[in-house]
């Protein structure tokens, strides 16, 4: 242990399970999911480290950590927590390691089929990746806690579900009026309450102001911590408006528009979404790493 860099010593020990999680997962419909993800419940992953291979092992022999060091190096605009924080600071020897190149093929997980279309259709009208985004219709469960959390939480889980390269999102819709809620419940509410119920929650306050926020979080495999992205836009709750085939768009009007989400022409919407945000700084960042390997000639996208 005492061999071992700062930086390997801060990541493996400060890598801990939040309990919330835990008890998330331990009251959720997670129980169901298939074997991939039921042989992550606890007490056998969530009460050991998140890094497979036994700590301390050798910086140089673990690619994973190469690719963190240089995504850290190279993504000021990733949210870290105090863990990336504490890992970037004492990160010296990660600094002299090769960049790794993204993926050939990064896994978009998710259940929604709309979320899908959009991210299609946002990265299809952007600057072409130098590689393959595929879908893969995971079911993964709805997580408690803050947004970062619950996205990053969601991509190591469909990580290591699916064993490859993985990006995730999860979006809330924040009421300014209830302090951000829904926030990331916003899934629930909906269901529960409808667009109807949804404007009700406001009847009381003059403030109708509200957020949509997206948050991608993306790792380039299992046991890799992920990057998270944030985009947000914001508007205020109305009446609903417009086609109701996708959750709440047609109660959300952005500022700067007198239409709702529903109502919006796709392109439009997919220009100012808070999807559209999160993920152009997620495509950003990717590019720049696939640049930067390329530079240093640390080698071509991995299969
Ligand atoms: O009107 C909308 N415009 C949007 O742009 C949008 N994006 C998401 N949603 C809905 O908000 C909840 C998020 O929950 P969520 O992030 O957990 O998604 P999900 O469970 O449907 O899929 P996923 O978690 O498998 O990716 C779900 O009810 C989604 O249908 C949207 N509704
Ligand atoms: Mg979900």
């Amino acid at each position: 242990m005492r061999s071992m860099p700062l930086a390997h010593h801060a990541w493996h020990h400060t890598n801990t399970w939040h309990p919330i999680f835990s008890l998330a997962i331990l009251s959720s419909p997670w129980q169901h999911f298939p074997v991939g993800l039921r042989s992550l419940q606890p007490p056998v992953s969530f009460s050991t480290p998140r890094h497979r291979r036994p700590p301390p092992h050798s910086a140089a022999a673990c690619m994973a950590c190469a690719w963190r060091a240089s995504s850290f190096r190279l993504a000021p605009l990733i949210a870290p927590n105090k863990r990336h924080s504490l890992a970037v600071a004492a990160a010296p020897h990660k600094a002299a390691m090769a960049i790794a190149a993204p993926p050939a093929t990064i896994y978009f997980a998710t259940g929604n089929k709309k979320k899908l279309e959009e991210v299609v259709a946002i990265l299809e009208a952007g600057h072409k990746l130098p590689f393959a985004v595929q879908p893969a219709a995971v079911e993964l469960p709805e997580l408690q806690g803050e947004p970062e959390e619950i996205a990053a939480e969601k991509c190591r889980l469909a990580a290591d579900r699916l064993q490859a390269a993985v990006m995730v999102e999860d979006t809330c819709l924040c009421f300014n009026a209830l302090k951000g809620l829904p926030g990331p419940y916003i899934k629930w509410f909906l269901q529960k309450l409808g667009h109807d119920g949804l404007n009700r929650m406001l009847a009381g306050f003059d403030d109708k102001s509200a957020y949509a926020q997206c948050t991608f979080a993306y790792t380039p495999g299992p046991g890799c911590d992920p990057v998270v992205f944030v985009g947000r836009t914001d508007g205020r709750i109305v009446a609903a408006r417009g086609p109701a085939d996708f959750g709440w768009d047609p109660i959300f009007e952005p500022d700067g528009f007198d239409q709702t989400y529903a109502e919006l022409d796709k392109q439009v919407k997919n220009g100012i979404s808070h999807r559209y945000r999160s993920l152009d700084k997620l495509r950003a960042y990717l590019l720049d790493n696939h640049a930067a390997a390329a530079a240093t000639g640390s080698g071509e996208a991995a299969a």
